[in-house]
């Protein structure tokens, strides 16, 4: 569980979140929405504290973050993957080193490691990819690297910001269903940023939609489920021209 409470961020005069108290059950898939600039990103940030709150409490798990020296907040973060819009990988290294670079960095058992890694690119079907740079792969492959490497120290939770904004409608639908099946197989809480209403609507359970930094309203939704993919290049044909009989 997720509970932040009174949680304030000031950038000097600025406001950026003002008050927030949100609770996120175990398990839920819950989405951040509103305005450019209501503070999402920055909500999502404070739940990992990446950034810093001036005021308030960040729980997580029963554990209050805010209260944690920095060696318990680093051990405390093995539990919050996060991914971004711009996938953030390191454009030098492998997608295998990609993803056994964070089980370095969180001690994972060193004979372990290659196993672990393995899992992850079958869990994201990149296992033909390991050898590959990022700068050859596609938008939604990058995606899933982050994804896998975000997998990798079997988090409890994931923040996601802005997942899908960089990808096309099609590479959208993949990645949401990855989300998807990391929360119903692995039973992950997954905190989306998305200002795509189709995203929210898909896969969302409870919405908080933000306004100026505030909590405006938090709505619980019926998701509509992952649309299914095809490629065909006859789908973009058939979706031209029946733009195209509408317009007219
Ligand atoms: N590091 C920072 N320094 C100064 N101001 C910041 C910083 N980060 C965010 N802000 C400001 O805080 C406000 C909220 O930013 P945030 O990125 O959280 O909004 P958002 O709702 O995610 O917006 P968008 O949809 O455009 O990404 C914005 O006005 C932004 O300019």
């Amino acid at each position: 569980m997720i509970e932040l409470h009174n949680v304030s961020k000031k950038y000097e005069q600025f406001t950026a979140i003002d008050h927030v108290t949100i609770s996120i059950q175990s398990g839920e898939i819950f989405g951040l929405i509103g305005p450019s600039g209501a503070g999402k990103s920055t909500l999502l940030r404070l739940i990992n504290l990446l950034e810093i709150p001036d005021s308030g409490t960040v729980n997580v798990d029963g554990q209050i973050l805010t209260q944690l020296s920095q060696t318990a907040l680093y051990k405390a973060r093995k539990s919050i993957g996060m991914i971004f819009q711009h996938f953030n990988l390191l454009a030098n290294k492998t997608v295998y080193d990609n993803i056994n670079i964070s089980l370095k960095l969180a001690n994972y058992p060193k004979e372990q490691r290659r196993e672990r890694v393995e899992e992850c690119l079958r869990f994201v079907a990149l296992e033909n990819m390991r050898d590959s740079y990022p700068r050859q792969l596609s938008g939604g492959q990058k995606q899933r690297v982050a994804i896998a490497r975000a997998l990798a120290n079997k988090p409890r939770i994931l923040l996601c910001d802005e997942p899908t904004s960089s990808l096309d409608p099609t590479t959208t639908a993949e990645i949401l269903a990855v989300l998807q099946s990391i929360n119903n197989t692995l039973g992950v809480t997954i905190v989306i940023v998305s200002h795509e209403m189709n995203v929210i609507k898909s896969i969302c359970e409870r919405v908080c939609v933000l306004a100026d930094g505030q909590v405006y309203e938090t709505v619980g939704i019926v998701p509509k489920g992952v649309k299914s993919i095809n490629r065909h290049p006859q789908t973009f044909v058939d979706e031209l021209q029946r733009g195209e009989q509408s317009d007219a």
